[in-house]
């Protein structure tokens, strides 16, 4: 009872930083992301590697879309953050990304994958508009990097728990999971956390509000992204 009295509906406990009361409120659905079928059958090595073939080249182009999603945030944390320490994070996130455009390139060279001639399919398509719609000036620094944070927090969480003991991931997938599932990654969205909690400390409710409604509508796409790679037929 004494728990639950403190959780704070509208995340301005100061008590508990906002991103763990909403991870709180919302853990089902979070789990739903990052405890997904596709994700439980790397883990315990049932995965399709059809299933796998088709998340690698939707991944591709989603990281495509990504980049200059992060050049806008690193813009507006210039020019709205109160914190410089917050550039070096973001700056940081970008430079791994350019590594990880190679290391798709390669990857999808090892299992035949056609880079080129992937068609990107609606769940990618939505998810990639919906970043470019974060873009726009209009969109608040909290809510722009809560959103980030939710989108790398989910591939991190979901990949570390493919790591865990007793996991039976295929050898050819270990790497994969590593790139997202290792302890600088996991570092490294814990900074963005930091900053996430920091930014809403001193937001509005109105702007605290608007970021959960994003932080929410990120869970959903990774959710759709998953469902797409296993091929839901939904989609
Ligand atoms: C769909 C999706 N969500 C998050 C990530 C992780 N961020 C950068 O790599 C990703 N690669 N793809």
């Amino acid at each position: 009872m004494e728990e639950t009295a403190k959780i704070s509906v509208t995340g301005t406990d100061s008590n508990i930083p906002v991103t763990e009361t909403w991870l709180r409120k919302h853990r089902l659905i979070y789990d739903g992301a990052t405890r997904h079928p596709f994700i439980v059958s790397i883990r315990d090595g049932s995965v399709d590697f059809s299933s796998f073939k088709r998340w690698l080249g939707q991944d591709y182009i989603f990281v495509r879309s990504f980049v200059p999603f992060v050049a806008s945030i690193l813009m507006k944390s210039w020019k709205e953050s109160t914190d410089e320490s917050d550039m070096e994070v973001i700056l940081g996130g970008m430079a791994s990304l350019n590594d990880e455009i190679n290391w798709f390139k390669n990857e999808a060279s090892k299992h035949h994958v056609s880079l080129t001639s992937v068609v990107p399919q609606n769940a990618n398509i939505n998810y990639c508009r919906f970043l470019e719609s974060l873009m726009s000036s209009e969109i608040e620094y909290p809510v722009a990097i809560t959103a980030f944070w939710a989108i790398e927090s989910v591939y991190q969480q979901s990949f570390a728990h493919c790591l865990e003991e007793g996991n039976r991931v295929p050898q050819e997938l270990k790497e994969t999971c590593e790139r997202w599932g290792n302890e600088g990654f996991g570092a490294y969205c814990d900074s963005l956390r930091g900053i996430v909690d920091l930014c809403l400390q001193k937001a509005s409710a109105e702007v605290t509000a608007k970021a959960e409604v994003f932080f929410l509508s990120v869970v959903e796409h990774e959710v759709e992204f998953w469902n797409m790679s296993i091929g839901d037929a939904s989609m």
